[in-house]
C-alpha cells in the first residue's frame, strides 16, 4: 500500500484552481518532488497536505487513514521552509527542542533526541548559540533538525535551499538527500529548479497550471517526456517543426523537417503537422566516415561556446532554422568555429514527437523503451 495517496485533490482560490485533480501515491521512504514554474500549484499542494488548506475535492491517505479532517498540528509531519522559519529568541537547542517541548516529551528524552538531530546536521558545537549569529545555511540545518527532531511520518520542504548560494544549495541538496536516506522519511519536496529535482528526486510530478503533468523517475521524465511542456521545462531542448505523411501498415511514416524527409515509427496512424523535439546533446556532427547516419541535414555554425566539459554550438539549418548541438569530450581537432559548413544527424532514435497541440507523444522512439511509470496512482 501506498505510504501517502492523493487521490483527485482540487483545491480552489475562488474561480483559480490552485490544484487539480491531482493524483499521486508515494512509497514509504521515496523522495518525491513537486516540480513546475512559478504559480503551478506546488505549495498549493503541500499546503493542502499539511493541513494548513481543506481540500474541495478528492481525499488525502495516510497509509490507510483517510486524513482529510485531520488538522495540521495532529497529522505528525515535520516542515522546513524556504525562509528558515526559526525562532530568532531561542538558541539554537531550543530550537530544535520545541516541537518536542509542546508534545510534551519528556526533559531527559528531549536531551538526548535533540542532540542526535544536531549531530546529524553536524551543529552540535553550535547549540547554544542564537539563529542571528549563524550563517544562512547552519539557519536552514536548525531548521531540517527541527522538522526531524518530531520523528515526522512525513517530512515536507518547500523550496529550502532558495535562500542559499549556488555552492551551498548542492552541499545542502546532497546533505538533505543523504540525511533522507538514512532516515529512511517520506518526503515531498517542491522545487522550481528541474537540476535540483533531477538531482535528488526518486520520482518527479511535473506541474502546470494546477495540473500533473507527468510522474516519473529522473531519466524517464528527461528522456521520454509525455507532452511539450515537460520536454521544454525539464533541460533544454530543440523544437522543430515538421509534416508527418503517409502512415502504413507496418506502423511507420515520413516525417519532413528541415528540408529532409526520413522514416520514423509510430505510436499509431497520425497525419499532419509534428512538433519534433531533440536535445542538443542527442544532435551530432557527422562526416563521410560516421556510422549510419539517419537523417542528415546541412548547416552553418553560427555561435560556438567553449565551456570546459562541453562546447554549446548554434547551427543555422539549410531551412533557416537555428537548433542547439552540445558536444562533450571535446579534443582540440574537434573544435568548430563560426562559419563552419556542418552536417548534422538529426537521429530519430531518440527525438520525441508530439502532434500539433504539443499534447500526445505520437513516435514510438528508443527512449519509449524504458520502462516508464507515468501512471498516477
Ligand atoms: N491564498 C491564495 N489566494 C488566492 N490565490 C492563491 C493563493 N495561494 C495560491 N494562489 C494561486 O494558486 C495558484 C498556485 O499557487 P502556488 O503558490 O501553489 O504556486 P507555486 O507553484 O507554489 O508557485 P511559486 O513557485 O511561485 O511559489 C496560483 O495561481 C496562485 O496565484
Amino acid at each position: 500500500m501506498a505510504h501517502i495517496k492523493i487521490e483527485k485533490v482540487s483545491k480552489y482560490f475562488d474561480d483559480i484552481k490552485g490544484v487539480d485533480g491531482a493524483d499521486i501515491a508515494i512509497e514509504q521512504g521515496e523522495f518525491f518532488t513537486l516540480l513546475g514554474p512559478s504559480g503551478c500549484g506546488k505549495t498549493t499542494l503541500l499546503r493542502t497536505l499539511a493541513g494548513f488548506y481543506r481540500q474541495e475535492e478528492g481525499h488525502i491517505f495516510f497509509g490507510d487513514q483517510k486524513i482529510d479532517d485531520v488538522p495540521a498540528y495532529k497529522r505528525n509531519i515535520g516542515m522546513v521552509f524556504q525562509s528558515y522559519a526559526i525562532f530568532p529568541h531561542m538558541t539554537v537547542f531550543d530550537n530544535v527542542a520545541y516541537g518536542l517541548k509542546a508534545r510534551k516529551v519528556s526533559k531527559k528524552d528531549i536531551e538526548k533526541r535533540v542532540l542526535e538531530a544536531l549531530e546529524m546536521v553536524e551543529l552540535t558545537h553550535l547549540k547554544d548559540r542564537q539563529p542571528a549569529q549563524l550563517s544562512g545555511g547552519q539557519q536552514q540545518r536548525i531548521a531540517l533538525a527541527r522538522a526531524v527532531v518530531i520523528h515526522p511520518g512525513l517530512l515536507l520542504m518547500d523550496e529550502p535551499l532558495s535562500n542559499l548560494d549556488a555552492k551551498l544549495r548542492l552541499k545542502m541538496r546532497s546533505d538533505i538527500r543523504q540525511l533522507q536516506k538514512s532516515l529512511n522519511i517520506t518526503t515531498i519536496y517542491v522545487t522550481h529548479d528541474q537540476e535540483e529535482a533531477l538531482a535528488v528526486s526518486d520520482r518527479i510530478a511535473v506541474l502546470n497550471k494546477g495540473k500533473i503533468q507527468q510522474i516519473g523517475k529522473p531519466h524517464e521524465i528527461y528522456l521520454a517526456p509525455k507532452n511539450k511542456f515537460v520536454a521544454n521545462f525539464i533541460g533544454t531542448t530543440n523544437f522543430i517543426e515538421g509534416d508527418c505523411s503517409n502512415y502504413k501498415e507496418d506502423g511507420t511514416a515520413t516525417v519532413q523537417i528541415a528540408g529532409i524527409s526520413f522514416e520514423v515509427s509510430l505510436n499509431s496512424s497520425y497525419s499532419g503537422k509534428a512538433i519534433y523535439s531533440v536535445r542538443p546533446e542527442q544532435l551530432r556532427f557527422v562526416d563521410e566516415t560516421s556510422s549510419e547516419p539517419k537523417a542528415v541535414v546541412a548547416g552553418k555554425i553560427i555561435e560556438s561556446t567553449f565551456l570546459g566539459e562541453k562546447v554549446e554550438y548554434q547551427v543555422k539549418l539549410s531551412n533557416g532554422q537555428v537548433v542547439q548541438v552540445h558536444e562533450h569530450n571535446i579534443q582540440f581537432k574537434d573544435l568548430r568555429t563560426d562559419g563552419d559548413q556542418v552536417k548534422i544527424d538529426l537521429n530519430p532514435e531518440y527525438a520525441v514527437m508530439f502532434d500539433q497541440q504539443g499534447e500526445e507523444v505520437i513516435n514510438s522512439h528508443a527512449n519509449s523503451k524504458a520502462k516508464t511509470s507515468t501512471k498516477a496512482v
